[in-house]
């Protein structure tokens, strides 16, 4: 029998424990080290990767849980079936399972394809000699194409020795009539006797799972834990990109468990995982068959758009920065959109959403908007301050302040490829905004200006210091206009890429003849500087 499950407190609740004493922060440190969330994942290589050990790893990574791999078969498989099962011998299967368990701290295994007898015993005997948290069992018979990947012989060996052993089992609706020699399931009620009868086998907890329940509008799972049932609903997303979602939900409740969720809310955050992910998958096209893979991560969309899209910062983009204001906007009674499309029509290089009073949900809608319209015209849109609002978009980066969530942060949120501006006043703050993998220095307030409150001013000595303490290109901002954008742009150092303005532009009638204007002088200045140096 395994260890009954326990539940560990989160990181962040071991860290806020040792606090209150430091002695006991190194046996602190140990017991996370001991405690890292680990599923080890017993299941067959899909080449395909759409399911199997490659699902198991993508979930167990967008769950933050770490998951090691114990292969029993080799599939060559893709979205249209299996070409060929490879099934690796089970005195191999054994040894990676040796290797695995006797160092590396698992706290839950998973099982998916056991293709043989033999497979299964080895699996009993490693975990009765190295005890696990918990056990669950996905009981792997036939791909999502009808292709078997462990025939009827194992079933005796499953039901008589691998479920008394597992804390859930999580059958889809042909697997569990298998289990149960072959009934037919075809309503609810058939389910929920299902796993009653599964349950009498031995595993603490059943999901039987309705995915192929005929006529049904919802994706309705059974769940029992001996006592009572639970019926899961969840919408029914008409996609064919649904391969190796069994396997993705058994990983999942895998995962969960091994950070310390109990059982049912595992299965419960489980299914909400795997509604996401189709979701997000269903428009997506891997293969040529009709079983297309889930995008686990829901990562891959950006790059299919990329080429409408920014690939990489372009310091001479800083030209004329657009910074726009709800309150101007209000005042000339624009959309912050209509704003944004006059300002690049005019010539406006880079722009960014500066919305001090929007609403978050007026906020995301207009940069949705506004997004599509720089998009449009390759010109990139970064949002101020939140960080929140440019991921929700997918902006092309931010621009964060000295009181605001730090570059180092935002970069770590943000990933590589966005573009993170940070303001800085002094060489401290510039060379700290280079160490943190800022892409560009906005430097000022040059001048002084009635749209940023109580906002020092650096002049242009100021400006020029900054310049000179780092090779990140610098943007001026700051009380900046037509009358003095040009001895801004005559100061010289080679890293000073352009203007910011905000009241220069949208505190005027017409956006796009200012900035004309503006892109002109800025354009004609940089050159004439440039060639006199
Ligand atoms: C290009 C550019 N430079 C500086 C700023 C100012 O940012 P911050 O100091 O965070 O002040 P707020 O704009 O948030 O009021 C900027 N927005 N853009
Ligand atoms: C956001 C900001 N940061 C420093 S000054 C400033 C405001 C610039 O606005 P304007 O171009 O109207 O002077
Ligand atoms: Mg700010």
């Amino acid at each position: 029998m395994l260890n009954q499950f326990v539940s560990f407190p989160e990181p962040g609740q071991m860290q806020a424990l040792a606090m209150y004493d430091t002695n006991v922060s190194a046996a602190t440190s140990e017991s996370i080290k001991e405690r890292m969330p680990h599923v080890l994942s017993v299941a067959g290589s899909d080449s395909g990767a759409g399911a199997g050990i490659q699902a198991d790893l993508k979930t167990c990574a967008a769950r933050g849980v770490y998951c090691s791999t114990v292969i029993t078969a080799v599939t060559a498989q893709n979205t249209v079936g299996v070409q060929g099962v490879n099934i690796v011998p089970e005195k191999f299967v054994s040894e990676q399972l040796k290797s695995v368990l006797s160092d590396m701290n698992v706290t839950v295994v998973k099982t998916g394809m056991l293709p043989t007898v033999g497979i299964v015993k080895v699996l009993n005997d490693s975990l009765k000699q190295f005890p696990v948290q918990a056990l669950v069992v996905d009981p792997v018979m036939v791909s999502t194409s009808g292709d078997v990947l462990a025939g009827p012989s194992i079933l005796d060996i499953l039901r008589e020795q691998l479920l008394p052993m597992a804390d859930i089992v999580t059958p889809n609706l042909k697997e569990a009539s298998a289990l149960l020699g072959g009934i037919k399931l075809q309503t609810i009620s058939d389910m929920r006797s299902a796993a009653k009868s599964i349950h009498d086998m031995g595993p603490r907890n059943v999901l039987v799972k309705g995915g192929d329940l005929p006529a049904s509008s919802d994706a309705v799972d059974i769940f029992f834990d001996g006592v009572e049932f639970c019926e899961l609903r969840s919408l029914r997303i008409q996609t064919q990109n649904s391969h190796g979602t069994g396997c993705s939900l058994a990983s999942c409740i895998a995962a969960e468990l091994a950070k310390g969720s109990q059982m049912l809310q595992a299965v419960r955050v489980a299914k909400h995982y795997v509604e996401t992910a189709l979701d997000y998958s269903k428009d997506i096209h891997i293969g040529n068959g009709l079983q297309g893979p889930l995008d686990h991560l829901c990562k891959l969309k950006r790059n299919v758009h990329s080429s409408s899209r920014l690939q990489r910062f372009n310091p001479d983009d800083l030209l004329l920065y657009a910074v726009t204001d709800s309150k101007m906007n209000n005042k000339w009674g624009r959309s912050i959109a209509a704003a944004v499309k006059a300002a690049i029509e005019g010539g406006a290089t880079i722009i960014q959403l500066r919305e001090k009073d929007t609403e978050t949900n007026n906020f995301l809608e207009a940069a949705k908007n506004c997004l599509e319209v720089c998009r449009l015209h390759g010109v990139p849109m970064l949002i101020n301050d939140r960080i929140d609002i440019a991921l929700a978009c997918d902006a092309d980066g931010v621009h964060v302040g000295q009181s605001d969530m730090p570059a180092h942060v935002a970069r770590s949120l943000l990933g590589p490829q966005k573009i993170i501006g940070v303001s800085c006043k002094t060489p401290e703050q510039a060379h700290q905004a280079w160490v943190d993998g800022a892409d560009y220095i906005g430097s000022g307030g040059v001048y002084s200006t009635n749209t940023k409150a109580n906002n020092s001013t650096i002049g242009l000595d100021g400006l020029k210091t900054v310049c000179l303490a780092s090779k990140l290109p610098v943007v001026a901002i700051g009380g900046i206009g037509l009358s003095n954008v040009r001895s801004v742009v005559e100061l010289g150092p080679e890293n000073l890429k352009g203007v910011a303005v905000v009241s220069a532009l949208f505190d005027r009638e017409c956006i796009a003849t200012e900035a004309r204007k503006l892109h002109t002088l800025v354009s004609e200045t940089l050159k004439t500087t440039s060639a006199a140096s």
